[in-house]
């Protein structure tokens, strides 16, 4: 075990300040609970002050949440009186709640925002932190600009408040700008002093990501002696956002040679929360985002996926189960290899092929991969039975599977407020199906469509849409998961018509349904 790092999570704070991402009672409820799961050691809420909304929701959140376990609950305040006592009657309720005020101490924040002298804004802090030791035991002080400010200052400012009562100290980066080096060098000195002040006052640090260093900066803060870590899930908050919880938690793990300190973050509910967070807020995550991107444990190129099936360690540093997924993925692609394509034949039941069957199927395989961005399960069924159908038709994998897969061959939807409606026309192997529904929206009515068409009893579980390029070629991406009898079906498609997208998506989840009922026939 290393020394316990304290982890502070301001998702419902400085995360709800993206445009656009604000969050009702229920949903930061919700989240709170999740973050409460996945191990957190203090949330904070919001910031009460703000509107009636905001202090509600954290007063819920107190209540719902801080009542039970050892989970620390807080929000934030300005040093103002107004502000500590709203902090202070939305938290009160919770079993741990604790008060955080922020005050700047860089000469721009002194002298430029508040145009006031550096002992007039040190003495606002000071008397801010008594009065909300008057109102609760534990006060974090945030000295907001930590990183472009004199350390004389701010080491002045620190001190004072910690006379004062603080019980935690959060060095923030505000704008981004520290340099995981120097940052590392000016915690070095600050826990120094800190520690031969009063042992028993926790050093925390906030960093931003504006120059992309924010978990950089968090990890160098935590090498040289800072115990607790401010982050947010998925990375998001103010501008480019704030350190990830989950890419912090994960490199101390990882790297745990190096850092010698442990969370109690549960990590197999890192993807939970990040897709919770994700959904709430209505932000999707880059694609390639560390941790919890879509694409972080998935390999698409030949050399990569022949070394990951040979050894896993070979490309994977950090194991898809510990943050809650339940494999790597394997995408098919022009640029997979003949190791790839095969695991992915066997897992559906074509083993023992000879060499000359298997090269057969493989060059198919690259004509469509060629064509299409993914080859899925459903395509490489397909293009068996095509090779067997042109080579050895009375061979046992000649079976025609393609009756079986649904193809999407027209749509035409009506988008309008009151009557949205949709046709679909659907091949399945020779036969032509059509169907045509209404529905809440057009979406809706084209998935009622194409459910009619498959006699499948299935519910949409999450339908995700965003743009992949600009302009007037831009495609729209379309991620749906659908569930099935108990298991969930995740698929994806793309196309400039986002209509379009959304019902091959449909059909490519449909058909993994059908893969999935095949399988275990051909095993
Ligand atoms: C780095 C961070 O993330 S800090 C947190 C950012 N979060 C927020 O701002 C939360 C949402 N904010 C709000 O709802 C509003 O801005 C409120 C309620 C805080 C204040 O609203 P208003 O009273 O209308 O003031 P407004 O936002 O326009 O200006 C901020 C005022 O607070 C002052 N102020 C700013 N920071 C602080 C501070 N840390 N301590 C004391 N006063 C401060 C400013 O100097 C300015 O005061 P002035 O009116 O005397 O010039
Ligand atoms: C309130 C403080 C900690 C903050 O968000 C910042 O300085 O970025
Ligand atoms: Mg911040």
């Amino acid at each position: 075990m290393g020394r316990k790092i304290w982890v502070f999570d301001t998702t419902l704070r400085d995360g709800e300040q993206v445009p656009g991402a604000k969050l009702n009672l229920y949903e930061k409820v919700e989240i709170a609970q999740q973050l409460k799961k996945l191990g957190v050691d203090i949330i904070e809420a919001g910031f009460p002050a703000s509107s009636q909304g905001d202090f509600d929701a954290v007063k819920a959140v107190a209540e719902k949440v801080g009542t039970t376990g050892d989970i620390m609950i807080t929000a934030l305040a300005r040093a103002v009186k107004a502000d500590i006592d709203a902090v202070y009657h939305a938290v009160k309720y919770a079993e741990n709640p604790m008060i955080h005020m922020v005050l700047g101490t860089s000469d721009i924040h002194v002298e430029k925002k508040f145009s006031k002298s550096k002992d007039q804004i040190l003495q606002i802090g000071v008397d801010a932190v008594k009065y909300a030791k008057t109102l609760l035991p534990q006060v974090q002080y945030s000295t907001e600009d930590a990183s472009r400010s004199d350390f004389e200052y701010l080491w002045k400012t620190i001190e004072a408040v910690m006379r004062a009562g603080a019980t935690m100290i959060n060095v923030p980066d505000t704008v981004g700008f520290a340099e995981p080096e120097e940052f590392g060098e000016m915690i070095f000195k600050l826990n120094n002093r800190m520690k031969n002040l009063d042992d028993s006052v926790l050093l925390s640090v906030h960093c931003h990501n504006d120059l992309g260093m924010a978990t950089a900066n968090t990890l160098a803060a935590i090498k040289n002696g800072a115990d607790k870590v401010e982050c947010t899930i998925n990375g998001i908050g103010e501008r480019a956002g704030n350190a990830a919880l989950e890419e912090v938690v994960m490199a101390l793990k990882t790297r745990s040679t190096i850092y010698n300190a442990d969370t109690r973050i549960n990590t197999k509910e890192i993807i939970n929360t990040s897709r919770l967070v994700s959904s709430f807020m209505g932000l999707d995550v880059q694609v390639n985002k560390a941790i919890t991107g879509d694409n972080a444990f998935a390999h698409s190129s030949g050399i990569h996926q022949d070394g990951l099936l040979k050894s896993r360690d070979a490309y994977e540093i950090v194991h898809p189960e510990d943050v809650g997924l339940d494999d790597m993925e394997l995408v098919l692609t022009a640029r997979s290899g003949r190791h790839a394509v095969k695991n992915a034949l066997e897992k559906l039941g074509f083993s023992n092929l000879s060499t000359d069957e298997f090269e057969g199927i493989f060059e198919g395989f690259l004509k469509l991969a060629d064509a299409k961005k993914e080859v899925y399960d459903h395509d490489l069924y397909v293009i068996v039975e095509s090779y067997y159908e042109k080579h050895d038709a009375s061979h046992k994998n000649a079976t025609h599977y393609s009756d079986q897969f649904f193809d999407i061959e027209d749509l035409q939807v009506v988008s309008n407020t009151s009557f949205p409606s949709a046709s679909v026309k659907v091949r399945k192997g020779n036969e032509v199906l059509k169907a045509s529904a209404v529905g809440s929206g057009p979406i809706d009515a084209l998935y009622s469509a194409i459910a009619e068409i498959t006699s499948m009893d299935v519910k949409l579980v999450e339908y995700n849409i965003n743009s992949v390029s600009r302009g007037k070629e831009a495609l729209g991406k379309v991620k749906i998961t659908i569930e099935h009898e108990g298991e969930k079906y995740m698929a994806k498609a793309a196309d400039t018509d986002i209509l379009k997208a959304s019902a091959l998506a449909y059909m490519n989840a449909i058909n993994s349904i059908v893969v999935a009922k095949l399988t275990p026939v051909m095993n």
